[in-house]
């Protein structure tokens, strides 16, 4: 894809137990739709080593991270701020206003999904708080939406460097190659 300043993901609480299955999906989601970071919690470890996982055998580049303090790393974030909540302005109409200013921005963008209740500092915090429909639904989804609106869909077409293996689309079946196919000149 096209260089533009980076787009980390921060995911904002997590229940252990409760929130593992969600929390490495907005990691996974982040990834595959073109995100360059995700950061956790540090208590959700084991969503940290799925997503990191995922990534040395599918390919990245994108780094995973744990934080002890997700409120410091925004309050502290030297770029924009994108806030995504049912409660936030439609995202039809602040994408492009969102999308022009990390075009134009030097800055990295930070985009960040919560668990439970959000507390009113991140509400100020950020430079937009954004609705994926004024509904409530979940944090992947919102985070999928979000990332194929700012990125124009240029994300689906992107190539995955150090793979171990690689899924070749077919019409019916599974297939999956190791990476190395290449390098035999298959
Ligand atoms: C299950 S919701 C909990 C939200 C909680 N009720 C609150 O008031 O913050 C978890 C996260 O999903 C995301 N989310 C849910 N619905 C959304 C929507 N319509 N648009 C954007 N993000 C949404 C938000 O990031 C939210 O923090």
């Amino acid at each position: 894809m096209q260089e533009f300043p980076e787009v980390a993901v921060l995911r904002l609480g997590h229940r252990p137990g409760r929130d593992e299955r969600m929390t490495t999906h907005v990691g996974l989601t982040a990834r595959a739709l073109g995100a360059d970071r995700a950061v956790f919690p540090d208590n959700a470890g084991q969503s940290h080593e799925t997503v990191a996982d995922i990534t040395d055998r599918f390919g990245g580049p994108f780094d995973v991270e744990l934080t002890a303090s997700p409120k410091a790393l925004i309050r502290n974030w030297d770029g924009r701020i994108v806030h995504l909540t049912m409660y936030g302005e439609r995202v039809q109409d602040v994408e492009g206003e969102i999308r022009s200013a990390h075009h134009d921005d030097e800055d990295p963008l930070l985009v960040v999904v919560g668990a439970e209740k959000v507390s009113f500092d991140v509400y100020e915090a950020a430079d937009w708080n954004v609705g994926v429909t004024n509904q409530p639904h979940s944090e992947v989804a919102g985070l999928a939406v979000f990332l194929d609106r700012l990125f124009e869909g240029r994300e689906l077409d992107r190539e995955w460097v150090d793979a171990d293996r690689r899924v070749i689309p077919m019409e019916t079946g599974k297939r999956v190659e190791s990476a190395d196919a290449d390098d035999d000149g298959e």
